[in-house]
Formats: structure tokens, C-alpha cells, sequence
């Protein structure tokens, strides 16, 4: 388990909540459109505070799209280990063979 399944758990569990008693509770009641609007938001501000060159700035708002990515997922069902699953098999096709590079590992 790594803090982003935890969050990602945590969203979960937030779905059918009261949308009065907290943020992911409301964005999730809005609709999977409107999650995936915010999360465009968040990217976009990412964005230009990397343009900036924000580094400070470029932190919190990357905080802000990892949260917000999470939210989106979670409001088409589908799992962060999925999107994990993607990543990890993208790994094994690579062009390096990372294995025979690293036969210690
Ligand atoms: N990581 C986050 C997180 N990141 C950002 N946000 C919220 O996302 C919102 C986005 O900010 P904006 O300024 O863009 O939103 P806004 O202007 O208030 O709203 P709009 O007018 O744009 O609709 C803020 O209200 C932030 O508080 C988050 N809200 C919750 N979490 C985590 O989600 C979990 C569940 O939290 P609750 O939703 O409080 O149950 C907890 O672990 C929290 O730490």
C-alpha cells in the first residue's frame, strides 16, 4: 500500500457520502464531467506554474492533479492499481532489458 492507494481508498469512500460533509463528497456528487473538468483545471495551473519555473508553486498544484487525478478515476471506477498495472506493463516494453541490465536487481 503506498499513500496514494491510501488516498485513493479514502475517495472511495466518499461516494454516496453526504456532499455537505466534505469536498470529495461534493466534486463525486457532481457527476464523473464535472471531476474530470476540476482535474483539467488543476492540470492546466500545473502547468503554467512549470512554465514559471515555480518550483514551490509547481509542488502544491502537482499535489492538487495527483488528488484530482485520483478523483476522476474513482468517478468512472476505474482502480489506481489498474492505471499501476498500465505503467508496469509499459515497463516490460521498453526497448532496455532491464533485467539483463541490472541481472543483480
Ligand atoms: N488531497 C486532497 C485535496 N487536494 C485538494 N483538495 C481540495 O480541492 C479543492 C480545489 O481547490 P479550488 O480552489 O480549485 O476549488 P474551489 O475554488 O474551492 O472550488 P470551485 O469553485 O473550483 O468548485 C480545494 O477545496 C481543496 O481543499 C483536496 N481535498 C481533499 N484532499 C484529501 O482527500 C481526502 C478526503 O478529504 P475530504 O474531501 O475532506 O473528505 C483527505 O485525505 C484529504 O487530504
Amino acid at each position: 500500500m503506498t499513500l496514494l492507494h491510501d488516498l485513493a481508498a479514502t475517495i472511495e469512500a466518499r461516494k454516496g457520502a453526504d456532499p455537505s460533509s466534505s469536498w470529495t463528497a461534493k466534486l463525486l456528487a457532481k457527476g464523473p464531467e464535472k471531476c474530470a473538468e476540476k482535474f483539467g483545471e488543476e492540470a492546466i495551473e500545473a502547468i503554467i506554474e512549470a512554465v514559471k519555473g515555480n518550483r514551490e508553486k509547481l509542488t502544491s498544484e502537482g499535489a492538487d492533479v495527483l488528488y484530482h487525478f485520483l478523483v476522476m478515476l474513482a468517478a468512472r471506477d476505474v482502480p489506481l492499481d489498474d492505471v499501476l498495472n498500465e505503467l508496469d506493463r509499459r515497463q516490460g516494453l521498453s526497448g532496455i532489458d532491464e533485467k539483463a541490465a541490472r541481472p543483480n536487481t
